[in-house]
């Protein structure tokens, strides 16, 4: 056999080159049709068939003759070991190194045979420029393709502004836009650093590490609910809440790859799909409930229109007309959609920026004293404007989204026509594209050999980097709504958990030569445990010292200890401000961090400064300074 053929090969090679570079494969076909029946007498009827198969095979599935030539330039790469990998659902850093990341670092471009349609990978700065320009060629590819009975279909919904295209993308981007691009209140973020902030410490408390990378899904997620849409999924106090839950559940299901692959069991779920379905259900009873009632709180005028995401986005629709309006069933997909595309994708970046300081703690210093000189010490949550001016942190955020973009490739483009590369390369009408962002992060012809290597030099203010090549949000029209959104909470947060903590990678940790992902759509480090402490600081009120250390805090008076009469607790009775300073006192007690007691501590200061204002209260400040001077 195999000497029939090496022979078929060496006939098949004559043939090809007498053949016209024009000819297509049916005269390749018929012409070797021709030349093997007029050999048969010499060969067996069973030699002709082998050889006829073997030409075929050797036509079609090797030369792909079948093929254009501008298409057959592109590089194969291995759609079979790409898929076995994806069925054993090895994680995807590890799918990618094995099976495409040589052809794409050296040629930037490589196509594979997986899934209906074989999917061309672009990989140069200058293809994604070329597929980020062209959304009419490269359309996304939409949910409304799976069948309405799957559970992605159901969870997703038909149309939305991620998986949309043309009028209809317009039309929800022009009402989500302005609801996105507006001022965000740094509350919300912050009142969920707080809480994170107290649960670390419950956790090094009871385990002695955290693992950060849930410990952040949980605060995107709250924040997410919040700001997004006035719900609170209060994850970080309870991480079994129902609707916690039932989301995570939901997401687990959604994004399996056995869902992917087998979409049509959803016809008669049974089992675990079943319970996926039925959870789905009570997840829909919820949006429609929040959409139902953020409606009448709107028009009974007792919430503000810009109160929240889907505020805004309720009124933008009611401020349209017809067919510009959205329906309660596009809103309730477009909120599903968000929670999606909103809360994962930045849990990842937070984990994976302070995994990298944790490992490069001359770069933790650096962001901290920024952070500190940005938004003081006292435990307040920074407003926008502090947020304005941080160099450092944004070039940290920056270099930890290039090593893990939470996208690693874009969802996959349908390409809806032909379309020839600037560099010759043809992309056929029904195939699939997407963007390998992973390639072009990691890429040496870029960023050198120290491409692995986290150094946030690489964005110091005045360095360009081109926006094709640093792609963690995309670019151009259809890039991410939320990078304002997810800009402004990282900073809250980082800034925030940099004054208070310090976080440093254990020993024995199984990332401490380098970052290990995890399983899934997105990328996220795979089971990362920190070891959190708090920083040791000088209490600011002007009565007394508290210091803190994260094992023992201690309150110190400030003067005269263990004399009968404490001078403190008179003065404190002068002040009038007893009541505050015992609801700070019990506070501290309670959550064993001042910082955490921000608003008690507001209250009380408040309360001092004005009765220190006071006529009659000179008495007081007499004190004082009395005190002052002995210290
Ligand atoms: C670090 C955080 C984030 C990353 C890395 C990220 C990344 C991306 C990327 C790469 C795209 C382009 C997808 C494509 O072209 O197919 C995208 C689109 C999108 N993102 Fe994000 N995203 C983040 C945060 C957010 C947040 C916080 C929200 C909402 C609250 C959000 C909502 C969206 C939406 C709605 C789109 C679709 C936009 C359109 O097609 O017009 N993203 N995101």
């Amino acid at each position: 056999m195999s000497t029939i053929t090496a022979s078929t090969i060496q006939y098949v090679d004559s043939l090809i080159k007498q053949v016209p570079g024009h000819a297509t494969v049916e005269d390749l076909v018929a012409k070797l049709t021709a030349k093997l029946t007029a050999k048969s007498n010499r060969n067996t009827v069973l030699g002709s068939a082998a050889l006829l198969l073997t030409a075929y095979y050797i036509l079609i599935r090797r030369l792909e003759l079948n093929k254009p030539k501008a298409y057959r330039a592109i590089p194969k790469i291995d759609g079979i070991k790409n898929m076995r990998l994806l069925i054993q659902n090895v994680p995807f850093v590890d799918r990618y190194n094995q099976s495409m990341k040589a052809i794409l670092d050296d040629k930037g471009i490589g196509r594979a045979s997986i899934g209906p349609a074989d999917i061309i990978f672009l990989a140069t700065p200058e293809l994604s420029r070329q597929l980020l320009n062209n959304n009419e060629v490269f359309t996304k590819e939409t949910v409304e393709t799976a069948p309405a009975y799957t559970l992605v279909r159901k969870f997703f919904g038909g149309v939305n502004l991620v998986f949309s295209n043309g009028d209809v993308w317009k039309r929800h981007r022009a009402i989500a836009n302005p609801a996105f691009h507006r001022s965000w209140d740094t509350k919300v973020f912050g009142h969920c650093a707080d809480e994170m902030s107290e649960q670390m410490i419950k956790d090094m408390a009871d385990h002695g590490d955290v693992e950060l990378h849930s410990m952040f899904q949980r605060l995107t997620l709250d924040a997410l609910g919040l700001a997004g849409f006035g719900f609170d999924f209060q994850s970080l106090r309870n991480p079994n809440g129902r609707y916690v839950t039932v989301y995570n559940d939901l997401m687990g299901g959604a994004l399996n790859g056995m869902y992917f692959l087998f979409p049509w069991l959803d016809k008669f779920p049974m089992g675990r799909r079943y319970q996926l379905h039925k959870k789905l259900e009570e997840f829909d009873e919820l949006l429609y409930d929040i959409i139902r009632q953020k409606k009448a709180d709107l028009e009974s005028g007792k919430l503000s229109p810009d109160s929240d995401l889907l505020s805004m986005m309720i009124q933008a629709t009611n401020d349209s007309s017809g067919e510009s309006k959205m329906s309660d069933v596009e809103l309730r997909d477009n909120v599903s959609i968000f929670f999606l595309a909103g809360h994962d994708t930045t849990a990842n970046a937070l984990a994976c920026i302070i995994y990298f300081l944790a490992r490069h703690p001359e770069y933790q210093d650096k962001a901290r004293k920024e952070a500190l000189e940005a938004i003081g010490d006292d435990g307040s949550i920074p407003t926008l404007d502090q947020l304005k001016n941080l160099p450092f942190i944004d070039a940290c955020i920056k270099e930890a989204l290039r090593l893990c973009p939470s996208v690693a490739q874009l969802p996959a483009r349908y390409i809806a026509k032909d379309y020839y590369t600037t560099e010759g390369y043809l992309i056929p009408k029904g195939t699939r594209a997407t963007l390998s962002i992973y390639t072009l992060h990691h890429n040496k012809k870029y960023w050198g050999e120290d491409v692995e290597e986290f150094k946030p030099e690489r964005f110091e203010e005045g360095k360009k980097i081109d926006p094709y090549l640093w792609l963690p949000f995309s670019f151009g029209s259809r890039s991410c709504i939320g990078q304002q959104f997810s800009m402004i909470e990282q900073r809250v947060v980082l800034t925030m958990l940099l004054q208070r903590h310090i976080f440093t990678l254990p020993a024995n940790s199984p990332h401490k030569d380098g970052l290990i992902f995890g399983r899934g759509g997105l990328l996220h480090p795979h089971n990362l445990r920190i070891e959190v402490t708090n920083r040791v600081i000088d209490f600011p009120l002007p009565l007394y010292n508290l210091q803190m250390t994260d094992k023992q805090p201690q309150l110190i008076n400030s003067s005269n200890a263990g004399e009968e009469e404490d001078p403190y607790d008179t003065r404190l009775q002068k002040t009038g401000c007893k009541e505050e300073n015992d609801d700070l006192l019990v506070c501290y007690a309670d959550k064993h961090d001042w910082r955490l007691c921000h608003a008690e501590m507001q209250a009380f200061r408040n309360c001092y400064q004005k009765n220190k204002q006071n006529a009659g209260s000179k008495e007081l400040e007499d004190l004082e300074r009395s005190s002052n001077n002995k210290n």
